[in-house]
Order: structure tokens, then C-alpha cells, then sequence
């Protein structure tokens, strides 16, 4: 695990979307094509901008797949669709195809979507390599990333599937990729920054292990490398953060 701490959240934006750019050229060197699920919530929008806008003639993005880690049982035109959030800031301004962008259906239903999705996934992945080049998590001040709340059943699902409940704490169903699923990736990242995150960050990395309260503790990858793009602000209660950090050195992303 590596712990990448910038000093804005600006500068975090800049790190992970260095790290998006050569994880990218690295895999459509190896396998033509780049895949990629993409995080929820607020935290990712800025990251998104700026893959659109700076870095828009830097990745091959008719090789890139997109995929979602979790998504919210709502119309995908709803203001609260993770989806919606990535075709605004980052589909339409790349003039992304449809064919590389898998949504999760959410008009069939949260359990008939979920199930959809992990078929859709097993048909994609449905060769040697079977995973993810990148997964992208965010952090919720709860502890839960993805949908993987604290104290919901799909804590304990061990497969690696997508998978569908109810989460009484926002009142909502929500559609999730279990965390098996998310360990067989070959690169995660978390992206986190602000100050309302830092208790979060310290549980994770610093408790004593406690799945049900802290569920991103779950995020141990089988074989891949597991990254962490945080702010000091989100980083300042982590007691050892000095002694445990290990700086990233990042190659300049790829130029066409
Ligand atoms: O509910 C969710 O929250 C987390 C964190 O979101 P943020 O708005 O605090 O960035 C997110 O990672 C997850 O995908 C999302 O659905």
C-alpha cells in the first residue's frame, strides 16, 4: 500500500490523474484497451475536469472502458446517478462512445441491475485477464466506500459479484460492487480529501480491524497495488502518517 499525501485537494486531483494516465498507457501497451470503474459521489467530479480538459489529447480514450463501482437505485437523468455525474463531466466532454461505457441498469430494477452487471462483467472479463486495470474508490465520513456500508449483509458476500440492498442509513437501495470483486483489480486508488474525511482515513488505516464499522477496511487487493490520494486535511489524523507514507515518484504521462 502506498500513501500519496498532497498538500491541496487540487494537488491530489493532479497526482491521481497522473497515475489514471499511465496506469492507461500501460495497460493499452499490454491489451489494447484500458478498464477502469469509476468512483460516486462528489469527490470524483474534479478529477473527471481535469482528465477531460488537460489530459485530453494525452490518453487513448476510444481504447478506455468505463465501468461503475456502485451506483444508486435511481433513473440514470437523476441528479443523484453516479453515472449521470460521469457522463456530464467526463463522457460527453470526451465525446466518449456508448459502446465503452457500461452503466448499470437501473431502470430493471436494483436486484434484476445487479445481476445484470455482473453477467455484463463476466462477459467482458471473459478472458485470461479478468479484471480491472483500475478501480477508483471514494470514502464516505461513515467508513463505507463503494456502497459497502457499515453493517449491511454484503460485507460478508464473498463473492466477486455485483450485488443489490438496501441501506437504512440513506434511506436508499443501492447497487454495489462487492469487496471481493474490487480485490481481484489490478490497481486500486482511493481518492479522498477534506477534513470531514480525516476520522474515516484514521479508521481505516490505523484502527484495529472492524469490517462492520469500518467497511473500507475490506480493501486488501489479492494481487494488485492499492494506492491512496488523500489531502493532509484528510490525512491529519493519522498518527503515523510520516513513518507509513511512501511517497509515489509518477512518470510523466504519455504524449501523443
Ligand atoms: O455514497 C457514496 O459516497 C462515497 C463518497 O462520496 P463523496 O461525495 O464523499 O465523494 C462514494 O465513494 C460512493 O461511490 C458513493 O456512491
Amino acid at each position: 500500500m502506498h500513501l500519496n499525501i498532497a498538500n491541496t485537494p487540487d494537488d491530489v486531483i493532479a497526482q491521481l490523474a497522473m497515475y489514471f494516465a499511465q496506469i492507461a498507457a500501460e495497460a493499452i501497451e499490454e491489451r489494447d484497451r484500458f478498464t477502469v470503474a469509476l468512483s460516486g459521489g462528489s469527490s470524483p467530479k474534479k478529477l473527471h475536469e481535469l482528465l477531460a480538459s488537460e489530459y485530453r489529447d494525452k490518453i487513448e480514450w476510444d481504447k478506455v472502458y468505463f465501468f461503475f463501482g456502485d451506483e444508486r437505485d435511481v433513473p440514470l437523468t437523476d441528479q443523484q446517478s453516479n453515472y449521470l455525474m460521469a457522463k456530464n463531466t467526463l463522457f460527453e466532454p470526451l465525446g466518449i462512445d456508448e459502446s465503452q461505457i457500461f452503466a448499470i441498469e437501473t431502470h430493471l430494477g436494483a436486484e434484476e441491475a445487479a445481476k445484470e452487471y455482473t453477467t455484463a462483467l463476466m462477459n467482458f472479463f471473459d478472458e485470461g485477464n479478468s479484471s480491472f486495470d483500475l478501480i477508483i474508490l471514494g470514502l464516505g465520513d461513515n467508513s463505507h466506500t463503494a456502497s459497502l456500508f457499515p453493517h449491511t449483509p454484503v460485507l460478508h458476500d464473498e463473492s466477486a459479484s455485483v450485488q443489490a440492498l438496501y441501506i437504512d442509513e440513506v434511506k436508499m437501495n443501492r447497487i454495489t460492487f462487492t469487496a471481493p470483486l474490487i480485490n481481484i483489480a489490478h490497481h486500486i486508488a482511493f481518492l479522498v480529501y477534506g477534513e470531514g474525511k480525516a476520522e474515516a482515513v484514521k479508521h481505516i488505516l490505523e484502527d484495529e480491524k472492524n469490517v462492520e464499522l469500518y467497511p473500507a477496511q475490506l480493501i486488501q487487493p489479492s494481487n494488485g497495488d492499492l494506492l491512496w490520494f488523500m489531502d493532509k486535511a484528510a490525512a491529519s489524523k493519522l498518527e503515523n502518517q510520516y513513518g507509513r507514507m511512501t511517497q509515489v515518484v509518477l512518470p510523466p504521462p504519455p504524449l501523443n
